[in-house]
C-alpha cells in the first residue's frame, strides 16, 4: 500500500535514511525503534507526506506522494505528531472534529462529522470531557483526545510519534490494544516510534529499528527484536525477562 524506492534522509552533517526500500502493508502495526536523535521523526513525516526527502520517493498505491492533491492523502495518511505547542482555544470536541475536515464538503460540521468525533471520543475513553476545553485537559488526558482526532480522521495509514506519552500503564494498554485492532480487524496500516521495546514486542508484528549512520532493518518482530538487536541498536546491556506475556528487556548497569 505505501512503499519507499530508495528512500535518503538527511540533516546537516548526518545521514539519517539510507537507500530504504520498503513496502507497508494493509492490515500491518509497525514498530520504530532507535536511539533519541536516531531519525525515527524525520522518517515518519517523510512517510507520511509532511518532509521531503534527500533522495528516493515514498508511493502510495504507487503513486508518489507528492503528487497526490493534500486533502485525498488526508483521506488516507494520518499523523499523530509529538506533542504540538499551538494554543487551541475550543472543547475537546471541536478539537477532534478538525480531523472530519478531510471528508467533509464544507468547513461546518454536519451530524454525522459530530457522530464520528463523539465515537471518537468515546474509544479513548474521553466522551465525559466533550464539552472541556482543550487548554484545561491533563496532559495524558490531552493526549487521549489528539489520538482521538487521528480515530475521527479514519485514514487507511496511521503514523503515530510516541503515541504513549503521558499515558499512565493502562492507558498505553488500552491505546496499543486499540491500535492493534485498527490492524488486525480493520486492516488498517499502523506505524508507531516507540521507546519501550516490550510494548512494540507484545502489540506490533513488524519492527523497523534504525540504527547510526541511518542504516535501517526491517521486519518480524521476533526476528528483529532480539536481546542482540536490541543491544546493538541502544548499545546498552539488556537483561531479558520471560513472562507470559513475551519478553522484558531491562536495561542493565554495566
Ligand atoms: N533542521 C535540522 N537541522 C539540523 N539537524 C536536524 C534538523 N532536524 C532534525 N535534526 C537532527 O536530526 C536528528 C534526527 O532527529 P529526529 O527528530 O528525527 O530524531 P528521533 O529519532 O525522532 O529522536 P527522539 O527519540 O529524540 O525523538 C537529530 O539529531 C536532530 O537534532
Amino acid at each position: 500500500m505505501l512503499s519507499t524506492e530508495n528512500l535518503h534522509l538527511e540533516v546537516p552533517g548526518k545521514v539519517l535514511c539510507q537507500d530504504l526500500t520498503l513496502s507497508l502493508e494493509a492490515g500491518q502495526c509497525w514498530a520504530v525503534l532507535g536511539k533519541n536523535g536516531s531519525g525515527k521523526t524525520t522518517l515518519l513525516h517523510a512517510l507520511s507526506g509532511l518532509g521531503k526527502p534527500a533522495a528516493g520517493r515514498v508511493c502510495l498505491d504507487g503513486l508518489p506522494l507528492s503528487e497526490i492533491p493534500r486533502r485525498r492523502l488526508a483521506q488516507r495518511v494520518g499523523a499523530l505528531l509529538q506533542e504540538e505547542t499551538t494554543a487551541f482555544s475550543g472543547t475537546a470536541l471541536d478539537y477532534v472534529l478538525l480531523g472530519r475536515f478531510p471528508h467533509s464538503a464544507t468547513l461546518t460540521p454536519d451530524i454525522s462529522d459530530i457522530a464520528a468525533a463523539r465515537r471518537a471520543l468515546q474509544l479513548v475513553g474521553m466522551a465525559h470531557a466533550e464539552r472541556q476545553a482543550l487548554s484545561t485537559l491533563s496532559g495524558g488526558e490531552r493526549q487521549r483526545v489528539r489520538i482521538a482526532l487521528l480515530l475521527a480522521q479514519a485514514p487507511d495509514i496511521y503514523f503515530l510519534d510516541e503515541p504513549l506519552q503521558h499515558l499512565d500503564l493502562p492507558h498505553q494498554l488500552a491505546v496499543m490494544q486499540l491500535f492493534r485492532q485498527l490492524a488486525r480487524d480493520a486492516g488498517k496500516t499502523v506505524v508507531m516510534v516507540l521507546h519501550d521495546i516490550f510494548w512494540a514486542s507484545r502489540f506490533c508484528d513488524h519492527a523497523l529499528l534504525i540504527h547510526d549512520g541511518g542504516k535501517i532493518a526491517g521486519g518480524d518482530t521476533p526476528l528483529m527484536i532480539t536481546q542482540n538487536a536490541m543491544e546493538n541498536l541502544y548499545q546498552c546491556r539488556f537483561q531479558t525477562v520471560a513472562t507470559s506475556d513475551g519478553n522484558y528487556f531491562l536495561p542493565t548497569l554495566e
